[in-house]
């Protein structure tokens, strides 16, 4: 920890086995300060420890004015014929997932292109035939706040590698996957699995839910950590395109979520590029020999889905895995 700078990391909690706490807080969100450096290294050790880490942010910063959680429960409170007009089972990443015999628990919605007010009211008039204006602004500044995150912690890992001069052009390459993911209770004998354990397809992810725990990550020993969300934070998570990307250091974060005795709802802002993400060649090294290739971020969730038996290291590696090594 720095003696003259602001607090950045909660150094205690990443010597044990808790998931890493890092600040956000305006000073050490300042591009280029000693503070920055040291958030932005903080967060790339995190990465690499656990794939994941807590974002805190300063409270009067993060006042969210937009219940998204309450436009969530509209929706989710709808009867079910009606959630059902937004099944496409020909896009990937689109639309309305009910529940299925395995995760009785879980239903879920997911809107591409989630900074559009275009994409979300595609999906909100299947719902409601005459529009839900409040529904779509509250889903589009949610994704927009969620994404500014997003941003940000891609600019501090390609910083913190030495590869900050390609940040720009990787951010203003990515499209946002928003995600909202609803958890009833379980009933007599129903297992409390709420997602099967996963890695995400994205680059980054970032998760906020409301105010009910549930959320596990697998440290490397393979002990599942429940994730504790003080007030004014998400959850950070690195998804398979960093593996890649970052030639082996950042591991995916392993997660899954165990339904408590309360509903819980959360939300993913996943962040896809929408072309080639470039390997760069700076992270190959003798301890690092290069391992993968440039990749089309799109056709590694296309290939995610028709090969679902593969685990993460698995799929990354068949999918865009030098073949010459
Ligand atoms: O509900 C959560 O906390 C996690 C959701 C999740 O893993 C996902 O949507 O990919
Ligand atoms: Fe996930």
């Amino acid at each position: 920890m720095q003696t003259n700078n602001p607090q950045v990391c909660d150094s205690q909690t990443q010597k044990s086995k808790t998931i890493p706490v890092i600040y956000f807080t305006t000073e050490n969100l300042k591009l280029g300060t000693s503070s920055w450096l040291s958030t932005c290294k903080a967060v790339r050790e995190a990465l690499e420890d656990f794939g994941c880490f807590i974002a805190v942010y300063d409270k009067a910063e993060s006042e969210c004015k937009i219940d998204v959680f309450a436009s969530l429960k509209e929706f989710f409170n709808l009867p079910m014929e009606t959630k059902l007009l937004n099944v496409h089972p020909d896009k990937d990443a689109f639309g309305y997932f009910g529940p299925k015999p395995n995760f009785p628990l879980l239903e879920a919605i997911s809107i591409e292109d989630s900074t559009t007010i275009e994409a979300v009211q595609s999906f909100a008039n299947l719902a409601w035939p005459s529009g839900n204006d409040h529904f779509c602004e509250t889903i589009c500044a949610c994704t927009r706040q969620l994404s500014e995150v997003n941003r940000m912690v891609s600019k501090m890992i390609f910083e913190s590698y030495g590869v900050g001069r390609y940040s720009d052009s990787h951010i203003e390459s990515t499209s946002y996957l928003f995600r909202a993911n609803a958890y009833r209770v379980s009933q007599e004998k129903e297992p409390n699995l709420g997602i099967s354990p996963h890695t995400d397809t994205s680059f980054v992810s970032v998760l906020k839910q409301d105010s009910v725990q549930g959320l596990q990550i697998q440290s490397k020993d393979g002990t599942w950590i429940p994730v504790d969300f003080p007030p004014s934070s998400v959850a950070i998570m690195a998804g398979d395109a960093m593996l890649a990307w970052s030639n082996g250091r950042v591991r995916p974060c392993f997660h899954r979520v165990m339904v408590t005795e309360k509903a819980r709802t959360s939300i993913g802002l996943f962040s896809f590029h929408t072309g080639i993400v470039q390997v760069p060649k700076e992270l190959a090294d003798d301890n690092y020999p290069s391992q993968f290739t440039s990749f089309d971020h799109w056709g590694l969730l296309k290939f995610r889905s028709k090969n679902p038996a593969l685990s993460s290291n698995e799929r990354v590696k068949a999918y865009c895995g030098r073949k010459d090594i």
